[in-house]
């Protein structure tokens, strides 16, 4: 593909956290290029999406307009390429009359994330919609392309943040052992709707989903064994920290922990393996992964920083689409345009 060649883009759920990112990162982009912006049909009328977000005006004057599904023709000529930053539901009902339409679709939420759709029903408690290609899970540092894949599953946030730090470590730990991520979000983590739980007073650090999280079986899937995971809700905007506890096998040491996360992400600029604790503010606004463990006898500690709504969402999303057009994988995410919300 020539370096020049535009790819236009659209981006549903943009009025939302994870989509208005989107929408300012390709907005920024050198080759794909925002066309659409849509919100939910409950907002009556296209405005600046600037109205919604006043950081982009001056910065982004794109349209959010209303999504209705007589658009699609039109949006199936204009576009190649659709994001989707959605409810799981919504994904579920949308992804397959886009690629229908012959577009390729990068899905943000859980609907496809899943493999077993008896495992999905139980995690998201509706029917994972059946499609006729089996669709790849994008932790974009393990995910290569052919190309003619119609539609790939953006990983949840926490799995982003587990997946990385455990997946290259996984043949060193502990046969049958289990390990544990206990991760805290900032309450960007639940999108933009009003909710009682994630108001204002109402947020003081607290677990929630213990061993029921959605995330759970994501997480397992990902790193090949089970797991234990507990999320916090943080009173903060963005960022997640994981710390991330497992059993080492016999005769693994830091020489052997530190071999393995060089040699996987040598060629990888947005995960970093860091030398001290990592903290929120050196992710946050950033398309980063922020790797950092200590061994302590046979357990291995891993420290875990992203930013939720970039490399746990958009940042991941575009990095995937730029490695599925055969683009470097941090184009237009390194230096971070910054963040919106
Ligand atoms: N927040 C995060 O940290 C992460 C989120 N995700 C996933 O990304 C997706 C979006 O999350 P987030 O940005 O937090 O959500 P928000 O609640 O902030 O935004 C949801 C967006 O979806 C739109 N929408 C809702 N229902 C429909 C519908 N039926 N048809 C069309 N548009 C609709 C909303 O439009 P309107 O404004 O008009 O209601 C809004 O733009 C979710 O699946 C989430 O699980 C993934 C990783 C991290
Ligand atoms: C703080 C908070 O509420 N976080 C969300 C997870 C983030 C998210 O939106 O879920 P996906 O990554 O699966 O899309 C939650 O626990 O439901």
């Amino acid at each position: 593909m020539s370096k020049q060649e535009t790819i236009q883009c659209a981006v549903f759920g943009a009025s939302g956290y994870s989509g208005v990112e989107l929408a300012w990162l390709l907005h920024n982009h050198p080759v794909f290029s925002l066309t659409y912006a849509f919100s939910s049909s409950a907002r009556e009328k296209a405005e600046p999406i600037s109205v919604l977000y006043p950081q982009l005006a001056g910065r982004c004057e794109q349209l959010l307009q209303p999504w209705h599904s007589d658009l699609l023709p039109q949006l199936a000529q204009q576009v190649r390429v659709v994001f989707l930053a959605l409810p799981h539901e919504a994904s579920a009902e949308l992804a397959p009359q886009l690629i229908a339409a012959g577009l390729v679709v990068f899905d943000l939420s859980g609907a496809f994330r899943l493999g077993d759709p008896k495992t999905h029903l139980s995690a998201y408690g509706f029917q994972q919609p059946k499609l006729a290609k089996k669709v790849p899970y994008g932790l974009a540092e393990f995910t290569q392309f052919s190309g003619d894949e119609p539609l790939i599953a953006v990983p949840g946030c926490y799995p982003t943040a587990a997946g990385l730090a455990l997946r290259p470590l996984m043949p060193l730990l502990a046969p049958h052992s289990t390990p544990i991520v206990n991760a805290v979000s900032g309450v960007s983590g639940a999108g933009r709707k009003a909710a009682l739980n994630t108001s204002f007073c109402e947020v003081s650090l607290q677990a929630y989903g213990v061993a029921t999280h959605r995330h759970q079986p994501e997480m397992a899937q990902s790193i090949g064994r089970d797991v234990v995971f507990v999320p916090h809700l943080g009173n903060f905007k963005r960022g997640i920290l994981a710390t991330i506890y497992a059993e080492l096998a016999e005769g693994v040491n830091e020489h052997t922990i530190a071999d393995a996360l060089e040699a996987t992400y040598a060629n990888h600029p947005l995960v970093r393996l860091v030398a001290t604790p990592p903290k929120l503010q050196q992710v946050v606004g950033t398309p980063y992964c922020d790797i950092y463990f200590k061994v302590h006898g046979s357990q291995l500690i891993l420290s875990v920083a992203i930013d939720n709504l970039l490399k746990g969402a958009a940042a991941q999303a575009l990095q995937l689409a730029n490695q599925y057009y055969g683009l470097t994988s941090a184009t237009g995410l390194q230096p971070s345009p910054g963040a919106v919300v």
